[in-house]
């Protein structure tokens, strides 16, 4: 199987780019009548060059410097530039500027191609090498070849064809990301058919009958048709030049700058942030603030510029930068962005997107920054990671990895899979979905809601428990319910809490007692000690108690918990060691023989309206057994002679 590039031209008006396209290829791609009277190339032309091995589609773009926008919607998709020079012209000013935006587009090949030799003497071509030696110094056509053509005589034309075949070859393999994706850069109607629109095939693949995307807007559309440079396709891969014939779509809704895509993988955003570059010919600071004109693909957008670092960017200088667009685009982690001033004279720089859906950030945060350049820079777990660290309460899902991290789908389970086993993200069902979130993030919002406990806890240190709400009311305009609950989920399972029904504390917290609180507690024991058989009712204490009477509830439990007191049923306590020898001489006596209620009482030195319930309780634990009037020695107590 052939491969499939896409090769663009780039370089100053009337250098004679699509006259070299016609010698290379016999194809006119001045198609407008416009173009033809004016002699000049407006919009993008298109042509094939095919090799055994590999299949080239030509892009040729406008040298003019007011349909600059048009050239970086053809240089958008380009894999291999030919960087036109005329020979008698030399370097001139779109020379420089298209080679600048191809950097910032991140091309990686290229040819530079001198035209019209057959107006340059031999000394003046030599002129031509070193001046354009020096403009390429440094930049990805520095040890490019230099071919000397003319379109005129023909000569060197042959030689160009052979090289730009032989470095169609090196050009690597694009990774395939799996998804289908198409900036749109025509449309037009074809009578019978419909409208049909073109563009480079990004990534990906799509066949005949095939849903996708259609941006901004996000509606469904089919494709009806598919025609490669005139031919009809049954599927248009990575690298071609496709026509897509669209079912039901009105022309008029159909403009360059819109974008087709596998379903589910873009989300229009008005924010892009990236690391900003501006050209060294960028002639004062770029300005917080400043209203540009940002070209996406085939989208040219208007927007502001916010600069995260400091309040200007000079020339040549590089800063992390939030887009914010006066309407939304869709992005792609490591999508490159050119932007230009507001009124269309200058290109000012560009850069690849890092973060294609994030909100608006904190400006001059160190964190913030650190962790921006992680995501641009790092492997695909570590950008994985930091898309989920800004998703924040969101999280992300697969979905989002393909977007915002800039992985081809069949690595997404791998790269998910190891962020979770690494411990750097946890995987929570959010509600109904499954999301991811950054392991640091979500450490972040289990503290401040855990201080938020402890805050209450030490507020009311009797109170062994807190509502739910109580604790999470300040922060849950923040986040959702459903988040919340899967917080205090991890936050139970992980034993940092503990939750009884819709109530919960700090694990272990013991409630502490105020000085007060303390002395009354000390005077309860002591009563109970002090009364024996004959212990004081509970409500006796709400009278001397006063303001703490509140308490007198979790005073007792607190009694029990700390082994000062037992309670025999509601509202009826006695001192642990008058109980401990309640047990022991009720044991004594029952072991002379059967006894009655009052025979225990005057055993005990108490009253009937004690001794009932004493027995009771005594009942219950197994010390004693009724029958009829009488008690014997229980099971618990038999058990333990036997
Ligand atoms: N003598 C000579 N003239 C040429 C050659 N190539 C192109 N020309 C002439 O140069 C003029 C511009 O050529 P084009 O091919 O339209 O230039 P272009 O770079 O495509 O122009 P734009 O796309 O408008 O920027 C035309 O009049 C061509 O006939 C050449 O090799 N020799």
């Amino acid at each position: 199987m052939p491969r499939d590039l896409i090769v663009g031209t780039a370089g100053h008006i009337d250098h004679g780019k699509t006259a070299l396209i016609r010698a290379l290829t016999g194809v006119d791609c001045d198609r407008l009548p416009e173009e033809k009277a004016r002699g000049i190339t407006i919009d993008l032309g298109f042509a094939r060059l095919d090799f055994p091995d590999v299949h080239l589609g030509i892009v040729d773009v406008p040298g003019h410097e007011r349909f600059l926008r048009n050239m970086l919607a053809g240089a958008t998709g380009i894999d291999l530039a030919l960087l036109v020079v005329a020979a008698d012209d030399g370097v001139m000013p779109q020379t420089r500027e298209h080679l600048e935006i191809l950097r910032l587009l991140a091309l990686r090949a290229g040819i530079i191609v001198f035209t019209k030799c057959d107006l340059a003497s031999a000394t003046r071509r030599v002129e031509l090498h070193s001046q354009i030696r020096q403009l390429v110094q440094g930049t990805f056509l520095e040890s490019a070849p230099r071919i000397e053509t003319s379109a005129t005589t023909g000569e060197g034309i042959d030689i160009l064809r052979n090289t730009i075949h032989d470095i169609a070859k090196t050009v690597p393999d694009p990774e395939d990301a799996g998804w289908f994706h198409l900036p749109i850069d025509r449309a037009f109607l074809v009578p019978g058919h419909g409208t049909v629109v073109t563009g480079s095939v990004r990534s990906g693949r799509v066949a005949v009958g095939e849903e996708l995307e259609r941006f901004p807007g996000g509606d469904r559309i089919r494709v009806r048709g598919l025609q490669h440079h005139d031919h009809p396709i049954a599927s248009a891969n990575r690298g071609q030049r496709a026509a897509l014939n669209l079912a039901q779509v009105p022309l008029e809704s159909v403009h360059r700058g819109q974008e087709l895509a596998t379903p589910g993988i873009f989300k229009p955003s008005r924010w892009l942030t990236l690391p900003l570059h501006t050209l060294p010919s960028v002639r004062k600071p770029l300005r917080h603030g400043l209203p540009v004109r940002v070209h996406l693909g085939t989208v040219e957008q208007m927007g502001r510029l916010f600069l995260l670092e400091s309040d200007e960017l000079p020339a040549g200088e590089s800063q992390w930068t939030q887009l914010i667009l006066d309407e939304a685009v869709v992005a792609t982690w490591g999508r490159p962005v050119i932007l230009r001033d507001s009124s269309a004279e200058h290109t000012l720089g560009g850069g690849t997107v890092t973060a294609p859906t994030t909100q608006r950030l904190k400006r001059r945060d160190s964190t913030i920054l650190r962790r921006l350049t992680n995501w641009c820079t790092g492997d695909a777990m570590t950008r994985l990671a930091e898309a989920a660290w800004f998703a924040g309460v969101e999280g992300i899902d697969r979905g989002d990895c393909v977007r915002e991290v800039g992985i081809p789908i069949r690595e997404i389970d791998a790269t998910y899979s190891e962020a979770i086993a690494s411990g750097t993200c946890l995987e929570w069902i959010i509600g109904k979905s499954t999301r991811l979130f950054h392991a640091e993030w979500i450490a972040e919002r289990e503290s401040q809601f855990l201080a938020r406990l402890d805050t209450l806890h030490q507020q009311s240190p009797m109170l062994s428990w807190h509502r739910l709400v109580e604790v999470w009311e300040p922060i849950r305009h923040r986040y959702t319910d459903e988040f919340c609950q899967a917080l205090v989920g991890h936050l139970c399972d992980t034993k940092r809490i503990e939750v009884d029904q819709h109530r919960i504390r700090i694990a272990g917290f013991q409630p502490r007692l105020s000085p007060n609180l303390a002395k009354l507690k000390q005077r309860i024991v002591h009563e109970f000690r002090a009364a024996r058989f004959q212990p004081p009712e509970p409500s006796r204490f709400i009278a001397e108690s006063k303001g703490l009477a509140v308490h007198l509830p979790e005073l007792f439990e607190r009694c029990i918990t700390e082994g000062e007191l037992v309670r025999l049923s509601d509202g009826l306590y006695l001192a642990s060691e008058s109980e401990r020898e309640l047990r022991q001489r009720v044991t004594k006596l029952l072991a002379t023989g059967p006894q009655t209620v009052a025979q225990i009482r005057d055993c005990l030195g108490t009253t009937r309206k004690y001794a009932v319930p004493f027995c009771e309780y005594l009942d219950r634990i197994g010390v004693t057994r009724r029958e009829g009037d009488l008690r014997y020695l229980g099971e618990s107590v038999e058990r333990s002679e036997e």
